[in-house]
């Protein structure tokens, strides 16, 4: 198994001084460490032409954290996946809960992002995961997939993210036997809609990720690593996460 990749989405944080700040603390690392496990930073949109230069060659990637349908046109306010793609990032975020819940983004829409991503050479990752609700009335297999089958397009070459929306940003993780019965879920589904591909796509648990709990959360069979918000804003911890990945092999 290939070292679990480590996704940072600084969300709408990170103003100059921040960014420079956890940016510099990552380099730093990467300078005395090799053999990195993979680790993408996902800052907001104004932050990534700077990062670019600095994160060029060293093992840091860049990702958005959500792009438009359209390759350009009359979208004010729109970032399109070329731009994203122009100014470095090999990843974007799409249909992460917070979109979904604050811009009532539906998975047809999700989809059609995550056709428009991969037509610019991004690597979508796809959020998918359930609400409080949904989990309490025992939906949450539904939910998710119908999430699988309507945010995941036909030909699809990314990541998926198991966000339960509960977990996130609480401090408190879902339970490792809730999100591994969840992972193995979504294999099932994705090996019934991609055959032989759908065993290749890695899939990450994202909610409260912390150095404390990451050890476990790794251990989870089938998981492909972890998409982290609140601890990538802090570099130190999010470096420990870097350091705990190299043990998994
Ligand atoms: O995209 C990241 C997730 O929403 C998790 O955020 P969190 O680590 O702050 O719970």
């Amino acid at each position: 198994m290939a070292k679990p990749i480590i996704i940072g989405n600084w969300k709408m944080n990170g103003l100059s001084e921040e960014a420079d700040h956890i940016v510099s603390v990552l380099l730093t690392y990467a300078e005395q460490n090799q053999n990195f496990a993979p680790t993408v930073i996902c800052p907001p949109f104004t932050q990534l032409y700077h990062i670019r230069k600095h994160v060029k060659n060293t093992p840091y990637a860049l990702g958005a954290q959500d792009c438009h349908i359209a390759e350009k046109g009359a979208y004010t306010g729109d970032i399109s996946a070329a731009m994203l793609k122009d100014v470095g990032a090999e990843y974007v975020i799409l249909g992460h809960s917070e979109r979904r819940a604050e811009h009532k983004e539906s998975n047809e829409l999700v989809n059609k992002k995550a056709v428009a991503a991969y037509k610019s050479g991004l690597l979508p990752i796809v959020c998918i995961g359930e609400t409080k609700e949904e989990r309490d009335s025992n939906q949450y297999k539904d939910v998710i997939a119908n999430q699988i089958k309507g945010s995941l397009p036909e030909h699809f070459n990314g990541l998926v993210a198991y966000e339960p929306v509960w977990a996130i940003g609480t401090g408190v993780s879902a339970k490792n036997e809730d999100i591994a019965e969840v992972i193995l879920f979504i294999r099932e589904k994705l090996v019934a809609q991609y055959g032989e591909n759908g065993k290749k796509t890695p899939i990450l648990y994202g909610g409260s990720v912390k150095p404390n709990n990451v050890k476990d959360i790794f251990a989870i069979p089938e998981l492909g690593g972890v998409l982290v918000g609140g601890v990538s804003l802090i570099p130190e911890d999010f470096l420990q996460l870097v350091t705990i990945a190299q043990d998994f092999i």
